[in-house]
């Protein structure tokens, strides 16, 4: 059995992870975000999950040197702009009003580090989400319950934040933090399957 890491301090991501069994240890990566608006949101996410999983691996050495590591990164993309975590109530409302009343789509970028092998793979999994045309009033509301400041694009689709989400088209779980069939697709690659509730 791999030691497994999970890279990250997403909650949501640590929830998802332990629905399958497996043994994981959560080493969050110090990696500073910053999104490059000279790259797409494909190749932001997949370079930011890439860098927190190679920090971990870095930062401790021979420890890791038998693990699998797995990281991503979430981003919400529209009308050509890259929306990460807001950083306060007014960076949070502008997002609200940006995604309000429209279709934006959400990337997550993910990547599978198998040490022992040195094998590294970095891909994507993208979604499309409506959101409902929100009155100031309601986008103020919204803000109010705390929930968007630790999200990217300002809402949790699954908290109170399904209650202004219309509907989805694509993976649900790459919503939340962790598109799980599209990581279970790269850890097959790397010859283990979550379905067998071991790594
Ligand atoms: C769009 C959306 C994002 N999110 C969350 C998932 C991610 O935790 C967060 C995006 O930020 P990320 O930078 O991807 O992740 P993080 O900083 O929370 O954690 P770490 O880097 O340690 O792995 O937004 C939701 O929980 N629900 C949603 O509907």
């Amino acid at each position: 059995m791999k030691k497994v890491i999970l890279a990250s301090s997403s909650p949501r991501r640590i929830e998802l992870l332990k629905q399958f069994g497996i043994k994981f240890e959560i080493i969050p990566s110090n990696v500073d975000e910053v999104i490059s608006h000279d790259l797409t949101p494909e190749e932001n996410v997949k370079n930011l999950a890439k860098k927190k999983g190679e920090e971990v691996l870095k930062r401790l050495g021979e420890t890791a040197k038998d693990s699998l590591i797995i990281s991503a990164d979430t981003v919400v993309f529209i009308e050509g702009t890259i929306l990460g975590k807001p950083s306060d109530e007014k960076q949070a409302f502008y997002m609200l009003k940006k995604i309000s009343g429209k279709r934006h789509t959400v990337y997550t970028g993910v990547c599978v580090i198998d040490a022992s092998k040195n094998h590294i793979l970095a891909d994507f999994e993208k979604s499309y989400v409506y959101i409902k045309q929100m009155s100031d009033e309601e986008i103020l509301r919204y803000i109010q319950t705390g929930e968007p400041f630790d999200k990217a694009g300002a809402y949790a689709i699954q908290g109170f934040g399904s209650l202004i989400v219309e509907k989805i088209e694509g993976c649900f779980y790459n919503v939340v933090g962790l598109p799980l069939y599209k990581l279970n697709t790269m850890l097959q690659k790397l010859g283990y399957d979550l379905m067998k509730g071991e790594l």
